[in-house]
């Protein structure tokens, strides 16, 4: 009865089994590759195939479809082709393909937990294959992916997207991955009124409800998966920190958005901040930051910062001090009326004056040397911004971390154009290299994908009880620790891409180091190994796809 009524969650998208699709081939008949298919290079193939597709979308299909068929050759080709293949599967394409999901929908490839399974949750997750195995879930409910808002149902594919980055830059099994999207209705208007909407068809619940729905939830998952990490991705910032408050003490789960991104961005500003005082002789401790956007990306940054800045010996009013947020209302000062109270700790009490709205007259007051977007505001950063932070920094620090790209607060050319190649900059999505003058500038890319491989995979081989904040530090650390001298060399702030198992490597490292000194560790044999051999280990542990080349699945 429980399978019949609930068998259409069954799917997961990695299990797929790669099954002859043989329309025009008589009902069990074996299948045949063409005669001289051995002799080709079907790798080759599959990149010409999806190079020959004008539209992100259209790749982003292509390669979904490439999973079904045969997973291991398409996560042989991500991991080979990781430049080309990430900013289709991830941001900024990934965007693309959770606002128009309900209508590039194909097949079930993940877990949908509807508000309709309330009462009954564990049976549907009970129907997940293989739930010993589980291992790492990401959770979204769709209520603001990436930049782009509320998109109910649609979210899910940015829980796969995240997933995919698990095995590809952690080596995390695909069998161990679940990817899901509690479908408890959208404030969207648009979805609503769109026949093809894949999700229920009401408005959001009230808190109480969505709160009881939790609770529900995630002690079900804890029974149904006992031994698994879960990732809150692109929940809406009341229900980011209140959940990761409510459970981060009770279950082995972080929020990636608050955590993971609080993490990357603080590696990325250690190593411009060495950059920026190369120039100026300005000391870590005397940098000052401002927030464009104080949700819960702009405030998990600030208080990894935070964070950081006193383990730097600061006080945390001295730490305090040194950051200043702004919202869509202008600079957050203490006397406003009515502030949420996830802005309160960083609204800045020294101001008096007039309300400060306007971003360049924010600029004037605070003369910050770092300037950090996660606003979702396209082109805040305006060429007087930006003009403005290269008159007052010989280097200044501009991250413009909104995704996707076309969210981002300033674009990378005009980032160079406008402080004539001073700039430290590192975007949320990524950006192609730009020539100025007759120089090569490379743009880093402030995401946490950096981060979460590496502190999830550190917590499954632990197997923590929980992922402590001074975990997620340490993790940051690592990260901005991982620069080789190459990279060292070119003046960037995040190691390239294709080395990210190696840097998810040491990150893990990292993790479990600190989780063994807080007690949070329960894998205890990993105490008495060195850090070479541990390091050595986490690598073996690493899942890779087999060499597909040549090989044509049936
Ligand atoms: N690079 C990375 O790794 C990551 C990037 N992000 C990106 O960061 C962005 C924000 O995410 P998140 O923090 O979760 O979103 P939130 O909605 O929680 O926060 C957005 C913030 O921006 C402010 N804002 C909106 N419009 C304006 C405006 N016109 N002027 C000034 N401030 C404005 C909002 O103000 P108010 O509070 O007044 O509404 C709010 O404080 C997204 O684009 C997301 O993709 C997120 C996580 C990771
Ligand atoms: C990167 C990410 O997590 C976000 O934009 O929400
Ligand atoms: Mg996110």
């Amino acid at each position: 009865m429980r399978h019949r009524a609930f068998s259409d969650n069954l799917f997961p998208h990695t299990m797929s089994v790669a099954v002859q699709n043989a329309s025009h081939i008589p009902f069990g008949f074996p299948a045949q590759v063409p005669p001289r298919f051995a002799e080709t290079d079907h790798v080759q193939r599959c990149l010409v195939q999806l190079r020959s597709k004008s539209q992100g979308l259209e790749k982003y299909i292509f390669l979904n479809g490439l999973k079904e068929r045969d997973p291991e050759l398409f996560y042989n080709i991500l991991l080979t082709n990781m430049m080309e293949i990430i900013p289709i599967l991830y941001t900024p394409t990934v965007g693309d393909a959770c606002t128009n999901y309900s209508h590039i929908w194909r097949r079930p490839e993940g877990l949908y937990i509807s508000i309709e399974h309330k009462g009954r949750i564990r049976e549907v997750l009970r129907n997940w294959p293989a739930s010993t195995a589980a291992r790492i879930a990401v959770v979204t409910d769709g209520s603001r992916i990436l930049g782009l808002g509320d998109l109910g149902a649609n979210g899910l594919p940015i829980s796969i997207g995240k997933l995919d980055l698990y095995i590809a830059g952690a080596g995390i099994k695909p069998s161990s991955t679940v990817p899901i999207c509690l479908d408890v209705g959208t404030d969207t208007r648009k979805y609503l009124e769109d026949p093809l909407y894949i999700g229920v068809r009401q408005s959001r619940p009230k808190p109480s409800e969505m709160d009881a729905f939790m609770e529900e939830f995630m002690s079900a998952m804890a029974e149904v998966f006992p031994q698994l990490l879960v990732q809150f991705e692109d929940f809406s910032t009341d229900n980011a920190f209140k959940y990761l408050d409510l459970f981060r003490n009770r279950y082995c789960c972080f929020n990636d958005d608050i955590q993971g991104t609080g993490a990357v961005v603080l590696s990325g500003f250690i190593n411009a901040a060495r950059l920026a005082s190369a120039a100026s002789g300005l000391p870590l401790t005397e940098h000052r930051i401002l927030f464009l956007g104080a949700g819960s990306s702009g405030i998990g940054v600030a208080k990894q910062l935070l964070s950081f800045f006193t383990s730097m010996g600061m006080t945390v009013e001295e730490a305090k001090n040194r950051i200043y947020t702004v919202d869509s209302k202008g600079l957050v000062t203490a006397d406003r009326e009515g502030l949420q109270e996830h802005k309160k700790f960083f609204a800045r009490t020294d101001y008096q004056g007039p309300p400060l709205k306007k971003l360049a007259d924010i600029v004037e007051y605070v003369r910050p040397t770092a300037l950090l977007g996660l606003s979702t505001l396209r082109n805040a950063f305006t060429e007087d911004v930006v003009k403005l932070m290269a008159s007052i920094n010989k280097r200044p620090i501009i991250f413009p971390l909104s995704n996707p790209v076309s969210l981002s607060e300033v674009d990378f050319e005009d980032a160079i154009k406008w402080t004539d190649g001073s700039v430290i900059f590192a975007s949320g999505s990524p950006y192609k290299p730009v020539e100025y003058k007759g120089k090569v500038y490379e743009a880093g890319q402030g995401n946490n994908m950096y981060q979460f491989p590496g502190i999830g995979l550190g917590a499954i081989l632990s197997r923590a009880k929980h992922v402590s904040d001074a975990m997620v530090d340490k993790a940051a650390i690592a990260l901005a620790s991982s620069l080789d001298h190459e990279e060292r060399a070119n003046d960037l702030v995040y190691p390239r891409l294709h080395r990210i198992r190696e840097i998810s490597g040491q990150v893990a490292l990292a993790v479990i180091r600190q989780a063994q000194a807080e007690g949070l560790d329960q894998t205890i044999v990993y105490r008495s190994l060195c850090d070479s051999d541990l390091l050595d280990h986490i690598r073996a542990k690493m899942w890779k796809p087999s060499n597909v080349i040549g090989r044509v699945r049936l």
